[in-house]
């Protein structure tokens, strides 16, 4: 076995120091990059142009690894050549723990400074005061539907949407001691109780559940008493340790959310892109249909139709619009700017590249 091993091990041994040697010559070419930027003031994180690079390096992959993981590979060393030009700082909704933060790490890599922030309109204020470069905030669950706070947030923001990244969400049901022996109240943010309300129902109908501000912060609770359970992520609640009572235990085994990175960085085109808007039209018959029109026309796919009420009075509804395509792509600024002409209210929440998962 050993002699077996051995020729192998120093297989890999030769081709690490190959990689680790490479590596370090592009993190040197990633600092010439910086120099060239902080000449010019330009910014350092380029969204567009990483997204190219992990969709480039997924089409090429010849394998036997797969295309994601070689994506998370080449995240991660964009994320530390990138570090080698700037630390960028991210705010996200807190604390640490939170799918947010997992959306932080997904689309930045790990080499970036988190910032917690306690709420949606916290992570917009610190974006906007400029205490961190970017904020990531939820924007639609796959079961629960939008996160109104943050439509409402973003149609006031002067910050723009400069990413996106989709992150499977799964519940585990946990507790100090691995038991429900004992366990009086169930734990969990809102929209986690809702994504796993059939289960409870079935499993635990007469416990008790509360709404607290995360699931992380549900978590916490469970790790200084026994007789809470918490609805959380297993980082979360490995960060507590929790032990898991069952794992899974959302209603929909697809359940995802939907997160935007906002700043004020608004990228160019990178090929595969998705362009956000919000608009709103006079309450008249046909309004709606008519609004629309010039996407069609214009041959525009919209992915995202959402409404809000809109509490001004002047208006019934925003309307919340995801269409394909990069505002700068001629085709979609000639159905934006169509669409801004009949609108009582339009406004670009920013064009960016469409999330790789
Ligand atoms: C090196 C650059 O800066 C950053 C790092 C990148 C990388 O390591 O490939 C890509 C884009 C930027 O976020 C660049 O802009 O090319």
């Amino acid at each position: 076995m050993t002699d077996k091993l051995k020729p192998l091990r120093d297989k890999i041994d030769a081709i690490d120091a190959q990689l680790l040697s490479l590596l370090n010559e592009r993190a040197k070419v990633a600092q010439e990059v910086g120099h060239v930027k902080a000449e010019t003031n330009a910014p350092v994180f380029r969204p567009e142009r990483e997204a190219q690079v992990l969709r480039g390096v997924a089409e090429r992959n010849p394998g036997p690894l797969a295309g994601t993981d070689v994506q998370t590979i080449f995240r991660e060393i964009m994320s530390a050549c990138r570090a080698l030009e700037k630390r960028v700082t991210v705010a996200y909704l807190g604390p640490s723990g939170t799918f947010s933060e997992q959306a932080v790490y997904r689309q930045f890599g790990q080499a970036v400074d988190g910032l917690p922030c306690a709420s949606i309109d916290e992570v917009f204020r610190a974006t906007e005061a400029g205490t961190a470069e970017f904020g990531v905030v939820p924007v639609e669950n796959s079961s629960e539907g939008a996160i109104n706070r943050t439509l409402d947030l973003l149609l006031q923001t002067p910050l723009a949407i400069s990413g996106e990244v989709a992150i499977a969400v799964h519940h585990s049901l946990m507790t100090k001691t691995g038991t429900m022996d004992g366990v009086t109240v169930i734990c969990a943010h809102s929209q986690a109780l809702a994504q796993c309300q059939v289960w409870l129902n079935d499993h635990y109908p007469q416990i008790e559940r509360r709404a607290v501000a995360s699931n992380a912060e549900a978590a916490r609770l469970a790790s200084q008493d026994a007789s809470v359970a918490a609805i959380a992520s297993e980082i979360a609640g490995g960060q507590y340790q929790l032990g898991v009572v069952h794992g899974h235990i959302q209603d929909d085994p697809h359940n995802r959310t939907r997160f935007a990175i906002v700043g004020k960085l608004q990228p160019g085109p990178s090929g595969n892109d998705r362009t956000s808007i919000v608009l709103a039209v006079p309450n008249k018959a046909g309004a709606v249909y008519q609004l629309l029109a010039p996407l069609a026309q214009h041959g525009v796919s919209m992915t995202r139709f959402e409404s809000r009420p809109a509490r001004t009075g002047t208006w019934e509804y925003y309307f919340y619009v995801d269409v394909e395509g990069h505002a700068q792509n001629p085709a979609v600024a000639r159905a934006l700017a169509e669409l801004k002409s009949n609108a009582a209210f339009f406004k670009v929440l920013g064009s960016y590249p469409t999330s790789l998962y």
